[in-house]
């Protein structure tokens, strides 16, 4: 009843905040409706608690799991505690088990200790978290059997012995880094970074550099059936490895040396050459131009966009010869090894696409199971090398919304990066139309919003230290994939600010311009406008359209029509405005952005199923 659940929830407050009794100023108080209370997100129409969401609140007291797992509503009802960010400490929490709709549980940067509960095992909804930034300590409890965990981070704690065996493929963040691991990394964990294992200093296989000994992994398999058996044998096998990686280090350094001397002659006899041949280049230069134009005048099949936009493309004669015998560094999909930036010459291909920095080509590559989509971007100020190590790094960050390159190609005038083509389009033809008049409902928009804002929020994240944003987010650039969800396509290759964005003084290069723009977006949703027509700024006739209170006024008449819920289209538009605001600092993250429109798609989800319920008539 009402009541319980307030109390259990007074109490849970009360030894959050070190026995605080609490006031009211919290708006937390046994008289008013907890639904409505600072950090509670119920489901729609009914007052069952979904979300707690006391993220950085200064909270010094204890979490006792008990307060709210052993109150049975609230049990069958919580799906996502959110903790983070505090000095929470808290050594049992063995009732957390008990809460067993739990899909979310965050509790980074607070002061937990002591073991992990055996029953985290039990929370068999578990989808997410994130325990990392504690103390941590001992064995993480066996989560294998929990197929839908997509995040398991852990990183910076004293957690010790062998790395759980989780379904490494279905994770989407795994980060154990920074803790007292032992012994080979499982199978699958291969899919990740070094960065997500390093500074475990037992641990090893791959991704990390060292190698497992057999006896290490030996007696790994006899460790991983019984925790308690000693770790002498691993460390002899340490000291075996240790002295044949000294003899192994010492052949590599006289190789070193050697290949440095033949480098040196060869140099030095370059040179020399050098000077004689200069005048003979120049003769060949001349011809290498003519050889090459007509290599691309043969293929009948060549766009004369593609075929121009290539030839008059800054890629010196030297450049073109150089790649056209050399393959193109390829990032993700074994299918295009193989590629040479002369198949992509040779290549029938359509123009999609001519913007100020550059031009998108169709390519029809029929050795390949895809058509291939080659983006050219000229002029873009960085550095080949630059250009390489954020590939490499881009490279290493996957989220199934986000369409990675497959490939790419530098030279000192412009870069191409190769994609997989995408057949179903963009959502800024979704949105506006192509001729089919295919309807885009309220629930699918939704879904849209959640799903890119939850991709966008994961690149974040991983993205952070690097200080790579998306740079150039819009509608064009979500594409439908084969399952037709929305992906995000050209993450990172920041290209300075679009005009319109310049004109309204927005630096899209940071992560703070990602969330304006994704907030631009939303709004291209709800109203089915442009987010810039003529010179006028869709956000800011929005923003002004609200103040005169002309909100209904302002969303897609298909969307009205069809009877989607006002209440939520008008909290999807106030999520919008608040990544809109003018000033960057009190823009939302998106990760803030991610849970606010996945409560929103919760509450969508509920209230679809009670009308069904009750038109089944079933209810009530
Ligand atoms: N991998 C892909 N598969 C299918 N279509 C794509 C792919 N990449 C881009 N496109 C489409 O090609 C068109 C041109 O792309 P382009 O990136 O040049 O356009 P833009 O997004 O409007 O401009 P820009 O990104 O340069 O600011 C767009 O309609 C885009 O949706």
């Amino acid at each position: 009843d009402e009541t319980d659940v307030r109390v259990a929830l007074l109490k849970f407050y009360e030894k959050l905040s070190n026995n605080f009794i609490a006031d009211g100023s919290f708006g937390w108080n046994l008289t008013s409706d907890h639904c409505r209370w600072d950090g509670i997100i119920c489901y729609a129409n009914l007052s069952s608690v979904m979300v707690i969401s006391l993220s950085n609140r200064s909270f010094s007291g204890v979490f006792d799991p008990s307060t709210l797992c052993d109150e049975e509503s609230l049990s069958t009802s919580i799906k996502r505690i959110f903790l983070n960010d505090n000095a929470i400490t808290g050594e049992n929490l063995d009732e957390i088990g008990n809460c067993n709709q739990l899909e979310h549980l965050y509790i980074r940067g607070n002061q937990f200790s002591g073991y992990l509960p055996s029953s985290l095992a039990k929370l068999k909804n578990l989808k997410r978290i994130d325990i990392s930034e504690n103390k941590f300590l001992g064995d993480v409890p066996d989560l294998a059997h929990i197929s839908g965990l997509e995040e398991f981070s852990a990183q910076l704690n004293q957690l010790s012995g062998f790395l759980p065996s989780l379904h490494f493929l279905n994770l989407m963040f795994f980060n154990v880094s920074f803790n007292n691991f032992t012994g080979p990394i499982p199978s699958g964990g291969e899919h990740f970074p070094a960065s997500s294992f390093m500074r475990n200093p037992h641990l090893c296989g791959d991704p990390l550099p060292n190698y497992c000994s057999a006896v290490s992994s030996e007696s790994s398999s006899v460790l991983s059936q019984s925790s308690s058996v000693s770790l002498e044998s691993s460390s002899d096998a340490d000291e075996t490895n240790k002295s044949k990686k000294s003899k192994d280090q010492i052949f590599m350094y006289a190789g070193y040396v050697l290949i440095g001397l033949v480098l040196l002659v060869v140099i030095t006899l370059w040179v020399c050459r050098k000077e004689k041949k200069s005048k003979a280049n120049d003769e060949k230069t001349v011809k290498k131009v003519v050889a090459i134009d007509d290599s691309i005048s043969k293929s009948e099949y060549m766009a004369v966009d593609m075929k121009s936009g290539f030839s008059k493309s800054g890629i010196s004669a030297d450049d073109s010869m150089l790649v056209s015998s050399s393959l193109l560094p390829v990032l993700t999909s074994p299918e295009v090894n193989g590629l040479k930036f002369e198949d992509l010459l040779k290549a029938p291909a359509e123009l999609l696409g001519r913007g100020k920095y550059g031009s998108v080509y169709k390519v029809i590559y029929e050795d390949l199971k895809m058509n291939l989509v080659v983006k050219r971007i000229k002029d873009w100020n960085i550095s080949g090398n630059e250009f390489k190590q954020r590939m490499k790094k881009l490279n290493q960050v996957k989220h199934p919304n986000v369409l990675p390159p497959i490939a790419f190609y530098s030279a000192s005038q412009e870069k191409l990066l190769v994609y997989e083509y995408q057949e179903h389009g963009s959502l800024f033809r979704l949105i506006h139309g192509n001729g089919t008049g295919e309807p885009f409902d309220w629930s699918s928009r939704l879904y849209v919003a959640g799903m890119v804002a939850e991709a966008l929020a994961f690149m974040h994240k991983e993205l952070h230290g690097d200080s790579i944003a998306h740079g150039n987010l819009k509608s064009s650039n979500i594409l439908l994939n084969k399952n037709l969800e929305p992906c995000i396509s050209e993450y990172g290759l920041m290209v300075g600010e679009s005009d319109h964005y310049q004109s309204l003084k927005v630096n899209r290069t940071n992560f703070k311009g990602d969330v304006y723009a994704f907030g631009a977006m939303v709004l291209e949703l709800l109203t089915g406008k442009m987010v810039m027509t003529e010179g006028v700024d869709l956000a800011t006739w929005v923003v002004s359209a609200v103040k005169e209170e002309w909100t209904v006024e302002v969303f897609d008449r298909n969307l009205i029509r069809e009877g989607a819920s006002e209440e939520r289209m008008v909290s999807l538009l106030q999520i919008a405005i608040k990544c809109v605001n003018r000033s960057p600092e009190t823009r939302p993250s998106m990760d803030q952005v991610a849970l606010m429109i996945n409560a929103l798609k919760e509450e969508e989800d509920k209230s679809m199923y009670l009308s069904e319920v009750s038109y089944d008539g079933y209810s009530r």
